[in-house]
């Protein structure tokens, strides 16, 4: 890399010109005050320095110097703020500041220059600036020996203030008290010197080129900006050239790490090295011809091969570019995070959701397995049911519908004690001489419908088994205005008779007038029947059956006690 003063209309470059006549200053880039003022001074719009940018002696006064005590080198004071400048040309745009009119530059050297006078470069004609060089360089020695005063109205853009003032550099890196990584550069003893000799220290050798000239910005967060730049660099370049391999690349960026200015000079192409082991390259001393190698270059390609990238971005392009990586960077970070996150609660859900349906399917196994259980238990009321109340599915069937009920015919009244729904309580008993004794359940109804009769029915069944047993059926007539009854019986053994009697209070007795029988009916015959109804002191009914066959004389054959279970 060629080192060349970044001041308008200089055309100063490093190996150009007489040894040790002028040297080469980096931009106090770590110091924001003092950059600013280098910047006003400088008056370039538009334009940010970098590492590698440097102004060279002529445009400092000559006390702006010190000399080293061991060497008695030229040294630029912390402190120096530059003051001598050709402003009178037409300043250069952002790409550059016109070398080719350098040779024209007017001997106006600031316009605070004594040498040049009081008029300021805007007022100086274009004829007052075209001055021959060798006058151009007597006026520079007589700035540098303190006939040049600094300016006294430095003009910068707002923009580069601005710029400037809002630098995180400002915070990343504290000023140092020293050099602060602006460099000295003899570019005559620059060319000379050892690569070897420049490592020593980190510090200025003879040559006036420091360690620290070529090294970056010793921060963590300078190298942390450059990786990212470095990573935005090396993806563009990839998006950009997929298949080239590391190695041209980043031979590519040498060339982009040259100032604009300077790459058309002499550029020269050498391998990587070390930034401790490298050579500085002999330069061309010949004043006229371009140089075609640089004394910095190895040590700019040691600040290449430490730092990924060192392309002349602006401080505001990098601190942008590191400011978008570093948000890409935690967008992806982010994504990745909230990828994980949403990948795990969607397995969470899908195990809870995995749990709920095999708890689901374990509640409708407990109602499948509970209706079943309800269907058993019906199922068995049911039986149970029919078991204890056998006969109460044919009481119901003989209840009247649920209406008013029809008015008992006075006639029946003297019979009416008799009326209602009958249950066997306890079960009936059985007898006669030809039998064992058994037991019976009956139910009895005996209602009327208005007429002047009653209805009755009476139906037994096992007591056990609840089979029907004896079932007969009839009316009981009343002789009007007399207590004389007919009681007219159908009986499921075959026998149809009919027995009269008299009601006397709440006790009937009657007896067989005529009993007929089925041609087939089964043997013994009876042959004669006498009943008894009373109703109890307790308020139920009895029966009493006796009755004569053709081979037993008149023998009770039944007697049963109800209880009524309807009102
Ligand atoms: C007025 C009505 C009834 C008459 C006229 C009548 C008549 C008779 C006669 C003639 C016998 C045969 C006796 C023998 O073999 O020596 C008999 C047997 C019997 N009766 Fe009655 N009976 C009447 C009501 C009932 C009732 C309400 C029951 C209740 C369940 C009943 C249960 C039996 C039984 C279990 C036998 C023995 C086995 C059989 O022959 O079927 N009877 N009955």
């Amino acid at each position: 890399m060629v080192i060349c003063c970044a001041a308008v209309n200089c055309s100063n470059r490093q190996g150009k010109g007489e040894k040790r006549a002028v040297s080469f200053h980096r931009f106090p880039l770590k110091d924001s005050k003092r950059l600013i003022q280098w910047l006003k001074a400088v008056q370039r719009d538009n334009w940010t320095p970098t590492k590698y940018s440097f102004l060279c002696s002529e445009h400092f006064t000559k006390d702006s110097f010190s000399k080293r005590l061991e060497d008695q080198h030229r040294l630029l004071k912390p402190t120096a703020v530059p003051s001598i400048f050709h402003l009178t040309e037409k300043k250069r745009g952002a790409g550059g500041h016109g070398r080719t009119r350098r040779k024209t530059t007017g001997a106006m050297r600031g316009h605070t220059s004594t040498a040049a006078g009081k008029a300021t470069g805007s007022s100086l004609s274009s004829s007052d600036n075209l001055m021959a060089k060798p006058e151009t360089r007597k006026l520079k020695r007589a700035a540098l020996q303190g006939n040049a005063t600094p300016r006294t109205t430095p003009v910068v853009s707002q923009e580069q203030v601005q710029s400037l003032e809002r630098t995180p550099g400002d915070g990343l890196a504290t000023p140092l008290a020293g050099n602060q990584g602006e460099a000295e550069v003899s570019a005559a003893e620059a060319s000379q010197q050892k690569a070897s000799s420049s490592a020593d220290a980190g510090g200025a050798d003879k040559s006036g080129i420091s360690m620290d000239d070529f090294t970056p910005l010793g921060s963590g967060a300078c190298k942390f900006i450059g990786s990212l730049h470095s990573y935005s660099f090396s993806s563009k370049h990839t998006r950009e050239r997929p298949s080239v391999p590391r190695e041209p690349m980043d031979r590519k960026r040498l060339k982009r790490d040259v100032e604009p200015r300077c790459s058309g000079n002499s550029v020269a192409q050498s391998p990587p090295r070390s930034s401790l082991t490298a050579t500085p390259q002999k330069p061309s001393q010949s004043p006229s011809a371009p140089p075609t190698d640089v004394t910095p270059k190895p040590a700019a390609e040691a600040v290449q091969s430490e730092h990924s990238d060192a392309s002349p971005m602006s401080i505001n392009e990098v601190i942008l570019s590191a400011s978008g990586a570093c948000k890409l960077i935690d967008s992806l970070h982010s994504y990745c995070f909230s990828a994980r996150q949403n990948k795990s609660q969607v397995c969470c859900l899908r195990e809870q959701v995995e749990k709920k349906n095999g708890e689901l399917k374990s509640l409708r196994q407990k109602v499948s397995r509970s209706d079943n259980q309800v269907r058993k238990l019906r199922e068995k009321l049911d039986e149970l049911r029919r078991a204890s109340l056998p006969y109460l599915p044919y009481l119901s069937g003989l209840l009247p519908p649920s209406q008013e009920p029809p008015k008992m015919n006075p006639v029946v009244e003297p019979l009416s004690w008799m009326l209602g729904t009958w249950l066997s309580d306890p079960p009936g008993a059985g007898t006669f001489p030809t039998l064992q004794p058994f037991q019976y359940l009956e139910e009895v109804h005996i209602s009327h419908v208005g007429q002047p009769m009653l209805n009755f029915s009476f139906n037994s069944f096992h007591p056990d088994t609840h089979k029907p047993m004896h079932r007969e059926c009839g009316f009981i007539r009343l002789k009007p205005d007399t207590n004389k009854v007919a009681f007219i019986s159908a009986q499921n053994t075959g026998i149809v008779e009919v027995e009269e009697g008299e009601v006397n209070g709440q006790e009937l007795c009657i007896a067989s007038h005529s009993i007929a029988k089925i041609s087939f009916a089964k043997e013994p015959h009876v042959e004669q029947i006498t009943r008894k109804f009373r109703l109890n002191s307790e308020g139920k009914l009895e029966q009493t059956v006796s009755m004569a066959t053709t081979t037993q004389p008149m023998t009770q054959h039944l007697h049963v006690t109800y209880k009524k279970v309807t009102p």
